[in-house]
This record gives structure tokens, C-alpha cells and sequence, in this order.
């Protein structure tokens, strides 16, 4: 049997894919939307109140193309508060003008391939990998992945000597992006339909191009990543969404 790698894991996070009833929506008055939107941003004052005080993050944004036309992404310590975000949400009026298209369910991981002499429970450079404030960036990029397990492409059959060393490459290659895009690895298995979530986050979505395309050469992701579906999206701050809901 080959060896497992050691994980550390921070919080839960939700992806929460959603499209919106348009011809719903518009059959409001202007006063319904209005107090439908206040309500909604009553709630999103409230996410914003845990991400000052470090119990969670969050990120909304809209979704490019058909798949969804929003995804609000939570982060919180609990898969029961994190539930407790998504009930919240599900109880709003807002939300019975969407329909859910997509979700995943996952938790931060740093796996302990490449490794390091701190202490993961204090270091601050770690906590803050595995508790993380979503970067401000003008867009998101999510992606389902796996470790292939077919023939000899077996991943997990590897001894953990070669998985190291294919990892310190993908990491070389990761950190030619430095600055541009901040990657949020999430672990899945035992939680959701893959075994990660990929979320990117980066200010020009040229970059999620060029880095996936890179590592697509890459042994790790050459011959052992398989890929769901990709969603790319536009960071939605209060004003935008405003903009997003008006008739
Ligand atoms: C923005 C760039 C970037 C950087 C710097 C980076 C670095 C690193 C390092 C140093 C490590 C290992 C330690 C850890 O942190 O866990 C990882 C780990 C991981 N990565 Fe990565 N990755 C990036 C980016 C990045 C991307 C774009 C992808 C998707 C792959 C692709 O082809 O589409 C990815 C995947 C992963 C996964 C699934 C893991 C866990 C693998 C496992 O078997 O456990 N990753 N990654």
C-alpha cells in the first residue's frame, strides 16, 4: 500500500450555485423588489460582520454563461453553521426567485507534500492558508477535480516520493503566478461528487487560462487530473448586485 499524505484541514466552505427566475422577478413591483433586495442585503451585512470578525469569509459573484447566474461562496469553521448560511439564504424571499444549479461542498486542505519545520496549529502564515479571508479580486474561476485511478495512471498507487516531487513541479508553476492569481484548494473526498475544489481567484481571467493551460503540461495534471465543469464568474459587490436586480 502506498503511503497517504498527511492533510491539514481549516474551514468548510459552500459553493452555492443559483439561477435566477427572471420572468419572476420582473412580474414585481418595484416596491417588492425593493424590500425583497432589502432583505437580502440585511443578510449579506451580516456575512460581512463574520468575515470582520474571522468566524467566516464570503464571496459573491456572477456566473458567465448558462450554468448559474450566481455563486455565492462561504467559508465557516462547522458544516453546521455553514448549513445554517444556506438555510438563512433559502428562507430569504430573494431565494425563491433562484433556482439551484449547482453546489459543492468541500474543506480547506494543505496537504504536507512540500514540507515545512513550523507548527501548523500556530503558525500564522498556515491559519491564515487554512482559515482564509477571500481575496477582493474582480473574478472567481471553480473547478471540480480528481486524481486519476485508471491502469497505470493510478495516483494513488504512486509511491509518496514521486507524488512529492510532481507536486513541488505543480507548485514551481504555481508560483510563476504569484500576485496575479490566489488558488484556494479545498478537499472533497468522503464529501462531495470529486475529491477537490480548484477556486481561483485573479483581477484579469486571461490568467486562469494561461495557468490551467500551463499545468495542463504538468505530469500531475497531465496524466492525473480530471476536470469537472468550469465556472467563471464577476465579483458582485453591493452596488453591482443592485445594478444586477434592476429591471
Ligand atoms: C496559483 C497557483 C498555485 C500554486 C502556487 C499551487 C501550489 C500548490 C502546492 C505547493 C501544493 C501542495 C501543498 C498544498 O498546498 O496542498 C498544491 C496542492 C494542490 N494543488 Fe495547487 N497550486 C496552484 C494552482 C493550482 C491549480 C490551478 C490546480 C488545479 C489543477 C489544474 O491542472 O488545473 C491545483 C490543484 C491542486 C491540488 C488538487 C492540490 C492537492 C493535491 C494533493 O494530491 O494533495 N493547484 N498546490
Amino acid at each position: 500500500m502506498s503511503q497517504s499524505v498527511q492533510t491539514l484541514e481549516g474551514w468548510y466552505v459552500l459553493h452555492d450555485f443559483r439561477t435566477i427566475d427572471w420572468a419572476a422577478w420582473k412580474s414585481l413591483s418595484a416596491d417588492e423588489r425593493g424590500q425583497i433586495q432589502e432583505e437580502l442585503f440585511s443578510l449579506y451585512s451580516e456575512w460581512k460582520t463574520v468575515e470582520e470578525k474571522k468566524e467566516g469569509s464570503f464571496g459573491v459573484f456572477s456566473v458567465v454563461g448558462h450554468k448559474a447566474d450566481l455563486v455565492f461562496m462561504h467559508l465557516r469553521p462547522t458544516l453546521e453553521e455553514l448549513q445554517d448560511v444556506e438555510t438563512s439564504f433559502n428562507k430569504t424571499r430573494f431565494a425563491e426567485f433562484t433556482v439551484p444549479s449547482y453546489s459543492y461542498v468541500s474543506v480547506v486542505e494543505l496537504s504536507t507534500y512540500v514540507h515545512s519545520d513550523v507548527n501548523p496549529d500556530t503558525d500564522p502564515y498556515i491559519q491564515g492558508r487554512l482559515k482564509p479571508v477571500l481575496p477582493k479580486t474582480k473574478h472567481i474561476c471553480f473547478y471540480p477535480m480528481n486524481k486519476r485511478r485508471s491502469g497505470n495512471d493510478n495516483w494513488y498507487m504512486l509511491p509518496m516520493e514521486e507524488r512529492s516531487s510532481m507536486m513541488r513541479s505543480h507548485g514551481m508553476i504555481g508560483r510563476k503566478y504569484a500576485g496575479q492569481v490566489i488558488q484556494i484548494i479545498s478537499g472533497s473526498v468522503g464529501l462531495d461528487d470529486w475529491e477537490w475544489g480548484v477556486t481561483l481567484f485573479a483581477d484579469d481571467p486571461v490568467t486562469y487560462k494561461k495557468l490551467v493551460y500551463e499545468m495542463r503540461f504538468d505530469e500531475v495534471s497531465a496524466r492525473y487530473g480530471d476536470f469537472g465543469s468550469f465556472f467563471v464568474g464577476n465579483r458582485l459587490e453591493e452596488d453591482q448586485l443592485k445594478q444586477l436586480f434592476a429591471i
